[in-house]
């Protein structure tokens, strides 16, 4: 499995761009929430919108979704396309209600279904995006009543998403389920929404050892060398995730 961060900041991120990632697995390639920046750094790094095969989302804030009325217009009046979204349930009806309709309503599309094949998926069943990929959503604490998830790739990838500090479903994937961990970080204490990097760095080492820092603040560069023994994933690298392990991609071809 290949993941590439088309930005790995965190919302308010003028560097990094949005906290938006494309994963590879078998030929499909699966965009991961589509914030604001998102079509930007797509164009950048030369990727069609027709050569992605689904949409996923995790929750709605606009550094997550924002992206997506574009891209919905351009599937639909550009590439002739009805392009397919991964939607956990329970946020099918108010991604439409309160963030896409001001946008995207008119006359003849009138539903979220006008635009995308909307596949929803819910808690605790696993569901097969490809062969050889699956997402089960984990449903985490970020906003206080507000819904939002976690998403476990093959049972082996966790990647936060936005997510509060929960050591004890970290320690469990990492340790129990042998998974690898793209972990959103804030620098600032409190955290209050998100975890702190005080708080990531109160995990034991072995588990730390399993955690890649995304969504940080556009102040990195002072962090380098602070993180225990966690690692910052960088922008616009194609890295691989296997067995246990991430590494920048080798280059292919001769
Ligand atoms: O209760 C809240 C709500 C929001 N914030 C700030 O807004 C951003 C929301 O974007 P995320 O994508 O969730 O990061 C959040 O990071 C906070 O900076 C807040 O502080 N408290
Ligand atoms: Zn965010
Ligand atoms: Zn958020």
């Amino acid at each position: 499995m290949d993941i590439l961060m088309l930005g790995t900041g965190n919302a308010f991120a003028k560097k990094y761009y949005n906290n938006n990632a494309l994963l590879c697995q078998n030929g499909f390639t699966l965009l991961i929430d589509c914030g604001i920046t998102a079509l930007l750094s797509l164009h950048q790094i030369g990727q069609p919108l027709d050569g992605i095969d689904a949409v996923l989302i995790s929750h709605i804030h606009a550094d997550h979704i924002g992206g997506l009325e574009e891209y919905a217009f351009r599937m639909k009046f550009q590439y002739r396309k009805r392009p397919v979204l991964y939607v956990p349930d329970k946020l099918a009806e108010p991604l439409w209600e309160h963030s896409l309709r001001g946008g995207l309503w008119q006359e003849q599309s009138q539903k979220l279904e006008d635009y995308f094949e909307v596949r929803r998926i819910r808690e605790g069943i696993p569901a097969v995006l490809h062969d050889g990929l699956t997402v089960e959503i984990i449903r985490t604490e970020h906003i206080p009543g507000k819904i939002s998830y976690s998403l476990l790739f093959n049972n082996s990838f966790f990647y936060t998403a936005d997510m509060r500090f929960h050591p004890e479903l970290v320690t469990d994937l990492v340790r129990n389920r042998g998974c690898v961990v793209f972990h959103d970080c804030q620098f600032v204490t409190p955290g209050e929404v998100h975890a702190t990097l005080e708080e990531l760095l109160t995990l034991p080492e072995d588990v730390q050892s399993k955690i890649y820092l995304m969504h940080y603040a556009d102040d990195k560069d002072r962090y380098e060398g602070r993180t225990g023994r966690m690692k910052f994933i960088e922008q616009h690298v194609r890295y691989t995730i296997s067995d246990g392990k991430v590494e920048p991609t080798a280059p292919s071809g001769p």
